[in-house]
């Protein structure tokens, strides 16, 4: 679940942006290895704040390298770490992991002080790739404006900096914007924008419809949403009660009655009896949306064709509950991966939900009978470039063909899908993509096919706006970026 969530459980003028292409990633991985050898061990490290941020800056090193090399998510690379490494306290961890999340946060403007790029940086020649990690670390603490002071000190000593990169110890950077501003300042030799904190083919992909909404979408990309979650089973000010006891400051959205914001503090969600007990389950506000769109009756038939561990499903039955205690709606969820339909067992029974089943797809071949459901989802499989705010490391080890491959794809599981759907029945198409490639394309070229099915207008939960079609913005709630589109099929 990205950086937020602790479940326990180029030149210096170049427009180029870090990691757009294959070559550009190559770079970066033979800087990182060239850090890698050279070793660290001739630094000298005197004092004990000294050595903690050298021993840090190695294990950020190999866990970024690791990311970047072998292009696995940053939050499952960091899980495994602190799993076979049990010396780490809760501040190291607190260091390691969040110094690892921002330097991807910022890496759009990092990767300049790459000496594979031959940077100078203004106030002095960085000359070593290790002298260039320690300026990164230093500068990625400034931007962040972590307060870890004597590591940040060392690290900047290490960087062989003249001047400590200046930053009164009130000021905080607030957003995007300023931060360039700042690092401008700091560095005047290098050029910084703000479009750069995503990859080029981001905006290719992903267009957007004038410079404000352009910076809108960066600085939201670069800032960190809430933890959103959904409670079920229980009054919603019960469940702000009972978080409270817990020291945790929630609050209700506007949007929705069933959600809250848990804060941007990490949690640990198994301390917490409210989410052991099924009342509590994590979903993003924008993933919210999706459930709200799709409006589920209480005693209808649903089929979540790409469920997951079901956070959809989960949501469809709990809407339905909280219209009449004794819905008798039955969802059926199913996915091409089986351990995610266990997971959904689990979270259903946490629930008490009962209605729920699982089919899992075996071949093509529908796993549920045809023309029977009230209401099919298809959460689709994309790019996820919705929830590069979760997941910052993702926007560096994708490249454009994480758009471009998926629309074949999405729309057979959306026409295979369809085929389940009752005459009058809706038909719903979702994903966490911001690429129209992947979202209103997709709907065009399926209702182009299919003329029993014609969408509907709905109404987009945070802008008010009626439409057929929603793209939820991350700036818009503080969310996720979501899309979704509504069918109804007539004949
Ligand atoms: C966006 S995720 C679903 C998230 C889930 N609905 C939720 O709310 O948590 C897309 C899912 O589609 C599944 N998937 C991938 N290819 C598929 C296919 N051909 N048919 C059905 N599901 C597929 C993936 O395993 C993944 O779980």
């Amino acid at each position: 679940m990205g950086d937020a969530l602790n479940t326990s459980n180029s030149d210096s003028t170049s427009n180029s942006t870090a990691g757009s292409t294959a070559d550009d990633q190559l770079s970066i991985v033979t800087f990182l290895n060239e850090v890698k050898a050279t070793s660290f061990e001739a630094i000298s490290a005197e004092t004990p704040a000294q050595k903690r941020a050298l021993s840090y800056a190695n294990t950020i090193l190999q866990l970024f390298t690791q990311v970047m090399e072998k292009q696995q998510p940053a939050d499952r690379v960091v899980g495994e770490y602190f799993r076979i490494n049990k010396k780490h306290g809760s501040k190291d961890r607190r260091v390691i992991r969040e110094s690892l999340f921002a330097l991807f946060r910022w890496w759009g403007w990092l990767n300049k002080f790459n000496t594979n790029t031959g940077t100078n940086t203004g106030t002095s020649t960085v000359n070593t790739g290790t002298q260039a990690w320690f300026t990164m670390l230093t500068v990625n603490a400034r931007l962040e404006s972590h307060s870890w002071e004597p590591f940040i000190t060392a690290w900047a000593g290490f960087s062989g900096q003249e001047k400590q990169l200046s930053l009164d110890g009130e000021t905080r950077l607030e957003n995007a914007s300023e931060k360039c501003d700042w690092l401008t300042e700091q560095f005047p030799a290098i050029r910084f924008s703000t479009d750069e904190l995503v990859p080029d083919w981001f905006w290719q992909t992903c267009p957007t419809q004038d410079a404000e909404q352009r910076l809108a979408m960066v600085e939201a990309l670069s800032s960190r949403p809430p933890i959103w979650a959904r409670v079920q089973n229980i009054d919603i000010d019960e469940a702000i009660d009972k978080l409270a006891k817990l020291d945790i400051t929630a609050t209700a959205s506007e949007y929705f009655s069933d959600s809250i914001s848990l804060g941007h503090k990490s949690i640990n969600l198994n301390g917490m009896s409210l989410y052991r007990e099924g009342e509590l389950e994590i979903q993003d506000l924008g993933s919210q949306v999706v459930g709200q769109i799709c409006a589920p009756n209480p005693n209808d038939n649903w089929w979540d064709t790409c469920s997951g561990a079901g956070g959809k499903s989960l949501q469809l039955r709990s809407l339905m509950l909280a219209q009449d205690k004794q819905a008798k709606g039955t969802i059926v969820a199913s996915d091409v991966r089986r351990k995610p339909l266990e997971e959904l067992a689990k979270r259903a029974k946490r629930a008490s939900f009962r209605g729920i089943t699982a089919s899992p797809w075996k071949s093509d071949e529908l796993p549920v009978p045809p023309n029977h459901f009230d209401g099919v989802l298809v959460d689709a499989p994309c790019s996820c470039t919705g929830t590069w705010r979760r997941n910052p490391d993702m926007r560096w080890i994708d490249v454009i063909d994480s758009v471009n491959d998926k629309p074949n794809l999405q729309l057979d599981i959306l026409t295979r899908s369809s085929r389940a759907v009752k005459v009058g029945g809706t038909l719903v198409y979702a994903t966490c993509s911001l690429s129209p490639l992947e979202n209103e394309d997709v709907v065009n070229a399926f209702l182009a096919k299919h003329s029993k099915f014609e969408l509907e207008i709905t109404r987009h939960p945070f802008t008010g706006i009626e439409a057929t079609m929603h793209t939820v913005l991350p700036y818009q709630a503080d969310t996720d970026g979501m899309f979704v589109a509504r069918m109804k099929r007539k004949s």
